[in-house]
């Protein structure tokens, strides 16, 4: 039997299985076996060692890739919101390759990968049916986990170590609902791990081990953009826009694409810090762009290399101080918007 065999088995074993107590450690085993082959699926054949990519250089200071069915009108926003022309049309597979973009916003350079659609022969019909957004949506998120993408999650915080010897040891600092010891053995020698050190910081799930033992899992905050609301009730577009993480625009109408930019400069966690020099106004024109949670002296680096040694103290203006201007560290965590002035040594 090939590995996509043992998957489809597998899957239509795990489909069948009823969810009660008796089943739960066959289940979880199950979905170890899963993991197992869809890891060996993944792994890069011996003859094309390196995969099939696209060849997009990284650039500007946050990345987001345009991931849907086809014909949704990925390479419309793309033209939209960037300089760059992507090819749109009504028939699918318009697109197909990567088609770089730069979304200039805030000051940032937001770069914007316009892909060909995934899934063929969904995207059809006028959206009149209700549900598939929904149905489209479902079948995004399951592709993109069944290749070990997370979306909109944090990594589990469970604490796992192989060792050379010793056994399995396992622990846990809070209270286990969803995984018990014994599940946990049989995960890990499915793995053919047999000394290994296990701590459970939050009550997880089998599947949320399996993530941490795998190891390749990414980690990864996703906007849902519903396009082409211009084509939907009112009433439809309300119960969309209302789910968290989403998104409601009209390309074509030009609908929702100012909130589209500012949600996802929240979800990227962008902020902008203006620099002033002693006796002179902030210079607003260029701003450093950082992500959420910097400190004074990441601040410092982005501004030059031999700073933070230098540094003594800074002035801050904006919300992270109680006062403007406040005295502050290096370790002070600075907000979107805030004005530094950098004292040294
Ligand atoms: N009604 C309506 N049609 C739109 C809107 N945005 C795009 N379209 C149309 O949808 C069709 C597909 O748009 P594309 O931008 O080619 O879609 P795509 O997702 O890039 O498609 P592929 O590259 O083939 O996967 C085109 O005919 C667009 O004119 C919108 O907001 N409303
Ligand atoms: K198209
Ligand atoms: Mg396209």
């Amino acid at each position: 039997m090939g590995i996509l065999e043992k998957i489809s088995e597998i899957e239509k074993e795990i489909s069948r299985t009823q969810k009660n107590k008796a089943t739960e450690y066959h289940l979880g085993l199950l979905k170890a076996k899963l993991a197992k082959y869809r890891s060996q699926l993944l792994e890069p054949s011996k003859k094309s060692e390196k995969g099939e990519g696209f060849d997009v250089l990284k650039s500007g200071d946050a990345r987001v890739a345009l991931i849907g069915f086809p014909s949704v009108g990925k390479s419309t926003l793309l033209s939209t919101l960037t300089k760059t022309e992507s090819e749109a049309a009504s028939y699918e597979f318009t697109t197909l390759t990567c088609i770089p973009g730069v979304i200039e916003y805030n000051g940032a350079n937001i770069q914007l990968l316009d892909l060909p659609g995934i899934i063929e022969g969904a995207a059809q019909g006028k959206g009149r049916d209700a549900t598939k957004q929904d149905v489209q949506r479902q079948l995004l998120e399951r592709e993109l986990e069944s290749v070990g993408i997370r979306l909109n999650k944090a990594k589990p915080n469970i604490y796992f170590k192989v060792k050379k010897g010793g056994g399995i040891s396992f622990n846990s600092t809070c209270t286990l609902t969803k995984i018990d010891e014994k599940m946990v053995q049989m995960i890990l020698h499915e793995y053919k791990l047999f000394n290994a050190e296990v701590l459970f910081r939050e009550d997880c799930t089998a599947d949320e081990l399996i993530d941490v033992i795998c190891a390749n899992r990414v980690y990864l905050p996703c906007l849902y953009v519903y396009n082409k609301i211009d084509q939907i009730s009112i009433e439809e577009v309300d119960r969309i826009a209302r789910q968290p993480y989403s998104v409601v625009v009209s390309c074509n109408m030009k609908l929702n694409l100012d909130y589209l930019l500012e949600t996802l400069w929240e979800l990227l966690r962008l902020i902008r810090v203006y620099t002033k020099k002693p006796g002179q106004p902030p210079d607003f024109a260029d701003g450093l762009i950082l992500r959420k949670g910097v400190t004074v002296e990441h601040v410092c680096h982005a501004i030059h290399r031999s700073l933070a040694q230098a540094f003594k103290y800074a002035l801050v203006w904006g919300t992270s101080t109680k006062y403007s201007p406040q005295r502050v560290g290096a370790n002070h965590i600075m907000h979107d918007e805030d004005v530094i002035q950098v004292v040294k040594k």
